[in-house]
């Protein structure tokens, strides 16, 4: 008989679960109480994106009398162009709507079973969704994560909101303040800035996105501050409504006043009240689901993937984990998670794209590296494409030449990281990466470049 799979929560990590499950011969329910595509296709990633795409296209579209763009009439093609944030949203809404329509199709397409509806575990071995009680020999919980919400602080809805609640703006904001500073908060920090809104950024941490490569995070702050946005240190105390805006007081009683607040403070899992400790999942003190790196719980038979555990809040890692986890279920071969392989991408103007280990971690591990940093400004096509800033920095072994991480700061980053996620991924050189053809003239020759000028003399490359 074939083994019965039911996966709560349809985003990354439990819907590219259920298609692996599937195919592998498994009997599989999916149980979501939303959308499926999750918080990634509904409220996070894909609209997120899509505003930034708006973003970026601003920018660029700006420059266009620079490259020598006019209108037919001769005249130039002015600098300070505008947004329709409704036609922005009513966009963005509309993609939305078409990735979770194709992610239902295509799950349906391949026999996966979906029932609608909110579920808790009844024990290990069983799932209840209403009046349904799906009786399973394996569990995945996919179920995620939501804004977390700081006392004194709560979002309205209109004024002062979560990311999730952005969408439903007709107008840009004329001063978005917005609280924190980690990826989430730059991200829209920065487009909003791009849009045309003022920007104020209250960053908790001594920098702008903290938790990334020293050097891009600050030449980050530094184009955040070119582009006048406000850059305040300090933690939010109180955001409160006053009349038409808000008003932002901090720790230190500091006080800013905008228009509309976004709050960007974390996540927290959405792992209470669904039966998840009764039935021997064992969870943090934050209330993340402690995972092995294999998906397994503490609960025999129960696995869990993406936010919910906590392990790196990555869509791309939360779709590894639920994979992994449908592998260990049905006896195909594992291969447990490796977080010193993820490329991950920030989606500012410039991206900071980032792969393998860090030069913090590096440093903290104790071993023997060198690093390469090349200024895009230089690369020939940078040059034509009218790309003045950005950065390819390289972390190899001083001895083997392993590649054991990168970092990119350019437009689309994330696309040119690709190469060394390989090079990472399948322990290659840097001799391997520059011994590679790039195409010229191409961003990816700095990558190539880069990585050469940490050859050592007298071995091969
Ligand atoms: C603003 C923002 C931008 C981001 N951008 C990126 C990005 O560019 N790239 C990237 O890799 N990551 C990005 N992330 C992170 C990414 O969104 C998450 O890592 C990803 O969504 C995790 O997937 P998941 O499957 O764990 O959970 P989710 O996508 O949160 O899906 C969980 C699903 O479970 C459902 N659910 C919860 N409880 C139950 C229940 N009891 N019964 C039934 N259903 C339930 C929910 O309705 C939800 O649909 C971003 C995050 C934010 C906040
Ligand atoms: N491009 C992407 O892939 C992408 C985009 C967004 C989020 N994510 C994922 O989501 C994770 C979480 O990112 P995030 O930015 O949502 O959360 P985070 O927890 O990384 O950052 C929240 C920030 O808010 C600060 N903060 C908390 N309380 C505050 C207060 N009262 N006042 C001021 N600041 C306060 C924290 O110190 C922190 O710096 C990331 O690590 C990433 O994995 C990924």
């Amino acid at each position: 008989m074939s083994p019965r799979v039911v996966i709560v929560g349809g985003g990354p990590g439990g819907y590219e679960a259920a298609l692996v499950a599937v195919k592998a011969g498994a009997e599989v329910t999916l149980v979501e109480r939303h959308g499926l595509g999750g918080n990634a296709v509904l409220t996070d990633v894909v609209p997120s994106k899509t505003v930034i795409a708006t973003a970026e296209w601003l920018t660029i579209a700006g420059r266009a009398s620079e490259l020598g763009i006019r209108r037919r009439d001769g005249g130039e093609i002015a600098r300070d162009l505008t947004v329709d944030m409704a036609q922005v949203n009513a966009r963005v809404k509309a993609l939305v709507r078409k990735q979770s329509g194709d992610i239902r199709t295509r799950l349906e397409r391949t026999g996966v079973r979906i029932v609608a509806g909110e579920a808790r575990l009844d024990g290990p071995h069983a799932v209840v969704v209403g009046d349904e009680r799906l009786e399973t020999d394996a569990v995945l919980l996919a179920v995620g994560a939501r804004p977390r919400v700081v006392p004194g602080c709560e979002p309205d809805g209109e004024r002062i909101l979560t990311w999730t609640q952005l969408y439903d703006l007709d107008e840009l904001p004329e001063h978005l303040v917005v609280v924190g500073s980690g990826v989430t908060g730059a991200e829209f920090a920065g487009a909003y800035r791009l849009l045309g809104s003022e920007v104020t950024l209250v960053a908790s941490k001594d920098r702008v996105l903290a938790r990334e490569d020293p050097d891009a995070s600050a030449h980050l702050t530094q184009v955040f501050k070119d582009r006048g946005m406000h850059l305040v240190g300090g933690r939010a105390a109180s955001v409160a409504r006053v009349g038409d805006g808000v008003r932002v007081e901090l720790e230190d009683g500091t006080v800013i006043e905008g228009s509309h607040c976004l709050m960007a403070v974390g996540s927290v899992p959405n792992t209470e009240g669904i039966g998840l400790e009764e039935a021997g999942v064992e969870l943090d003190d934050r209330g993340l689901i402690r995972v092995d790196r294999v998906s397994r719980t503490t609960a025999r038979g129960v696995y869990a993937a993406g936010d919910c555990t906590g392990v790196l809040p990555l869509a791309s890692v939360a779709a590894t984990q639920g994979r992994i986890a449908m592998a260990h279920v049905l006896g195909d071969a594992v291969t447990p998670l490796d977080l010193s392989l993820v490329a991950s991408n920030v989606f500012t103007v410039p991206e900071i794209a980032a792969v393998g280990a860090s030069e913090a971690e590096l440093k903290a591990r104790g071993l023997f590296y060198e690093v390469s940093t090349l200024d895009l400004a230089r690369n020939p096509r940078a040059k034509m494409l009218g790309i003045e800033e950005g950065f390819v920095k390289v972390f190899g072994h001083t001895v083997t030449g392993q590649v054991f991480g990168a970092v990119i700061v350019a437009p689309r980053a994330g696309e040119h990281i690709y190469p060394l996620s390989l090079a990472v991924a399948h322990h290659l050189t840097v001799d391997d990466v520059a011994a590679a053809f790039t195409v010229y003239p191409s961003l990816t020759g700095t990558v190539s470049e880069a990585a050469r000028r940490l050859h050592r003399m007298g071995e091969q490359g």
